[in-house]
């Protein structure tokens, strides 16, 4: 692929303001977490430690650690009058406007009155976005209203839980705490950058992590890994997958899961959740979707030199498991308002209001002709 084009559409390659939360693409393709390697991050930590790094700034202790994570399951539970509410939404709405949705009504119920209570919201927030989605999800869907305050040890875990009313096994657990603390974070992307634009106002967390959330929406960005399983789950044979793709290539269509705005040559985090899709495929005996996904990446490279991003393979791993692929973009968040909040805090402790200026481009000054006149 070649350079990125500095400047132009998009803003691409400019810097829009100071971040200490993470890195992207700095070194080639790495990606840190205040000054941690994601891979490392991956290797060797629950989500809710590298949650707890993004918002203190320092990996827990034991004693922290265990301390943290008994605030979170505090928190999992949901006030009445958001079940209602989650309980009138439809079965066929999308899942991001539930998510959209939830976060607005918990902002109506327990908003933030000050500045003081940030943190506390942002804990309350990552607890209850699990449970906001699967109490709308099973409800709607098998007409149930679930438990949402399990004792389940992680977020992971817990979200599993709930959607399919036994407790997951260890790898499908271990799974989501890898792919919760790869989606944590990632500088200024779109929905990220809608936080702080929003934060730069003097606003409240709820009206930026909601404002995030249908920025995340689009499949432009977190909505690709959806949109990635839509395109695979198409393909009976990786020789199948090679030939639709060439066509939709020459017919110049935009194939999710593929390219980044700022990393050039790979993500890094899809080696890490391909070799998590990869052991899901043996351990549920899948010969199609892991080979398709394989092939596909193969030939957006050899064809385009486009590399998968963290979404492509996340869509085979999340189908293994029998998360339901409308659920694969609300887990995004349930990850990354770790960093959305952390920025929003950023943002908060040296604020300017985000407002550029537009290169105009329409008429030249002109009057207004009486209405009577105009044809
Ligand atoms: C977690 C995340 O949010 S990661 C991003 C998830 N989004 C996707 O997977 C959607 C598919 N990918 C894309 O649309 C883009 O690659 C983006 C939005 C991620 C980045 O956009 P940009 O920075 O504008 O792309 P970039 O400048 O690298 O594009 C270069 C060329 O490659 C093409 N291209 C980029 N990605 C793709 C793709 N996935 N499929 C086909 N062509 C592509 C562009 O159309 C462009 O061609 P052109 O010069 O003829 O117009
Ligand atoms: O950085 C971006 O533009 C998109 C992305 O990968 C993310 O938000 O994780």
């Amino acid at each position: 692929m070649a350079e990125k084009k500095v400047g132009g559409a998009g803003l691409r390659g400019q810097v829009a303001g100071k971040t200490a939360l993470s890195t992207v693409g700095k070194s080639g393709s790495g990606l840190t977490y205040r000054g941690y390697d994601v891979k490392d991050l991956a290797e060797n930590c629950e989500f809710e430690e590298v949650a707890y790094l993004i918002f203190y700034g320092e990996l827990p202790t034991k004693a922290q650690l265990a301390d943290y994570k008994g605030v979170l399951k505090g928190m999992r539970g949901l006030p009445q009058a958001l079940k209602e509410v989650l309980e009138r939404i439809p079965a066929d709405a999308h899942p991001m406007d539930v998510m959209r949705t939830g976060c607005s009504m918990l902002g109506n119920l327990e908003g933030e009155e000050s500045f003081d209570e940030q943190q506390d919201r942002a804990n309350r927030l990552l607890a209850a976005f699990p449970s906001i989605i699967c109490y709308w999800y099973r409800f709607s869907h098998d007409g149930v209203r679930i438990e949402t305050e399990t004792d389940d040890d992680s977020i992971g875990g817990h979200f599993l839980h709930m959607l399919r009313d036994e407790k997951p096994n260890d790898l499908h657990e271990q799974v989501m705490n890898v792919s919760l603390i790869l989606y944590a974070e990632h500088e200024f992307n779109a929905s990220t950058f809608t936080a702080r634009v929003c934060a730069s106002t003097l606003s409240d967390l709820f009206s930026c992590i909601t404002g995030a959330i249908g920025s995340l929406r689009g499949p432009l960005h977190g909505g690709a890994n959806e949109a990635a399983m839509e395109l695979i789950e198409r393909f009976s044979s990786p020789d199948e997958a090679e030939k639709e793709l060439l066509g939709m290539l020459e017919r110049k269509e935009k194939i999710m899961g593929f390219g980044h705005a700022v990393y050039t040559e790979s993500d890094p985090r899809n080696a890490i959740i391909k070799q998590w899709s990869e052991k899901l495929a043996a351990d549920v005996g899948d010969d199609v979707l892991y080979p398709v996904s394989v092939r596909c990446e193969e030939v957006m490279w050899r064809e385009k030199k486009l590399f998968c991003n963290a979404d492509f393979f996340h869509a085979s791993a999340y189908h293994f498991m029998g998360i339901p692929t409308k659920l694969f973009t609300p887990i995004f968040v349930m990850s990354r308002v770790t960093g959305w909040a952390a920025h929003v805090f950023e943002q908060r402790a040296d604020n300017r209001i985000i407002r550029p200026s537009a290169e105009y481009v329409g008429p030249e000054l002109r009057k207004v002709e009486p209405i009577a006149e105009r044809g």
